[in-house]
């Protein structure tokens, strides 16, 4: 038998947020790095999340590698398909998830599908249609300043209807708060009036498993890792499904490295406490500009560290100092120039021994993940909401958190090796 639910994920710390809701909905889960080239990972699988690299690739690539993905997950059994972003919806006004979306739904003759980036255990809520972070409108939250996906509106309606060349509408909370079979049939009327999508209110995990619930017969469901929160349940009630949740604690020996790109406000928390007692050194994009050797001379720094403590490495830098290096060497370039740089630094620290790796911000995990080389994870243990630890399948092992920038707690890189040590 093939796979149950397949899903398309455009970043690779995104991938991991909901391969880790379906394990602990109790599937097991395969995360594959990219469309996967061959069978490897459908044996006793339920669920393959592609991750790719697309939320800020050029629109084309994203819809082609994301059919691609779809392809394979279809011919792998796939029931149900998952588009998954980001709970934040980052993207830029030419961005990628509307034309996905679009082409996803096109693609599998998908009726009105599900828009609902909501995330509460992480404080990402919607209501009337607004995506909410820390009770704060989206526009008004912190991610008014991300580098690459500055977020300027918080109405999902606007957001996706900008995008998409499909209409929006909305199902909300009230109707949601009647239960599955209410906002089925607001789906099918929102539908019937023309609409190729229905952003719909969440506010909790319960209304999240109602709209699971509710998109039971969904071809195509699209939003956050939280919206698959109840979609394993309605292949357990079909009894495609067991209620297994172990997970296996990647067991991994080797040094300990975190190599941190994201420039979130929570991720700068996290550098500043460990930098405290940890070996700590700063990438300066100036000097990577320059043409200057910086990755091999952190990599020498590093190896040149004691053995005990992890060695954490950064690019993060507050909003006015990215807005700086972006007017001296632009959005795209300065984002290349520390990924390219955090690439060459795992490669070279994993070849040394470094094979317990955290790594914080999406964009920087696919920068990371893709030098390595790895073809495909197994899921771990979460280590806090939307942040399992995950292990390299087939390479030489690797413990890898790929941590979104946004999660996760002050003493988070602390917290992550604690359980694997
Ligand atoms: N000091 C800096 N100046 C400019 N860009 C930076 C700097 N540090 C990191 N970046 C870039 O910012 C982007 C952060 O994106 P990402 O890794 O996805 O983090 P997040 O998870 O917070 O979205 C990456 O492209 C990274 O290379
Ligand atoms: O849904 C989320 O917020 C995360 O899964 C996610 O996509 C985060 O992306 P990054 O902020 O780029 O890590």
């Amino acid at each position: 038998m093939g796979i149950l639910l397949g899903a398309i994920a455009d970043d690779f710390t995104g991938a991991t947020d909901l391969a880790n809701t379906l394990v602990k909905e109790g599937m097991k889960v395969v995360q594959t790095i990219g469309v996967p080239k061959d069978d490897a990972y459908t044996e006793g699988v339920d669920a393959v999340v592609v991750a790719l690299k697309t939320r800020t690739a050029p629109v084309n690539e994203a819809v082609e590698l994301s059919l691609a993905a779809l392809r394979w997950l279809q011919a792998h059994g796939a029931q149900q398909v998952v588009f998954k972003y980001c709970s934040t919806f980052d993207s830029t006004k030419q961005g990628n998830i509307g034309p996905v979306a679009d082409a996803l739904r096109a693609a599998m003759g998908a009726g009105c599908s599900i828009v609902c980036p909501a995330f509460p255990e992480n404080e990402r809520t919607i209501y009337q249609g607004h995506l909410f972070v820390g009770g704060v409108p989206l526009h008004e939250s912190s991610m008014k300043d991300h580098p690459l996906t500055p977020m300027r509106d918080s109405s999902l309606i606007r957001l996706m209807s900008q995008q998409s060349r499909a209409e929006v509408g909305l199902v909300p909370h009230k109707t949601v708060a009647k239960g599955a079979d209410a906002v089925s049939h607001a789906i099918k009327a929102l539908e019937t009036a023309g609409n190729g999508y229905a952003v719909v209110d969440a506010l909790s995990d319960d209304d999240l498993r109602i709209i699971g619930d509710a998109a039971r017969d969904h071809k195509l469901v699209t939003g956050g890792s939280g919206v698959a929160t109840g979609l394993p349940e309605n292949f357990r009630k079909k009894g495609l499904l067991g209620s297994t949740t172990e997970t296996d604690t990647p067991r991994v020996k080797g040094r300990e490295l975190v190599l941190a790109g994201s420039c979130s406000t929570a991720t700068r928390q996290q550098i500043a406490l460990a930098k405290e007692k940890w070996p700590t050194r700063k990438i300066v994009v100036d000097r990577i500009a320059k043409g200057e050797d910086v990755a091999g001379d952190l990599a020498e720094w590093a190896l040149a560290q004691h053995d005990e403590a992890p060695v954490l490495i950064y690019a993060s830098a507050d909003p006015e100092e990215v807005r700086e290096i972006q007017s001296v060497y632009g959005v795209e370039r300065a984002g290349a120039m520390v990924e390219q740089v955090m690439g060459a630094l795992a490669v070279r620290l994993n070849a040394s021994g470094f094979s317990r790796l955290v790594v914080a911000g999406g964009e920087t995990s696919g920068a990371v993940v893709s030098a390595l080389g790895v073809g495909s994870l197994r899921i771990g243990p979460e280590i806090a909401p939307g942040v399992p630890w995950s292990q390299s399948i087939g390479t030489r092992p690797l413990a890898l958190a790929l941590k979104s920038g946004n999660f996760g707690g002050p003493d988070f890189f602390e917290e992550a090796f604690a359980v694997i040590r």
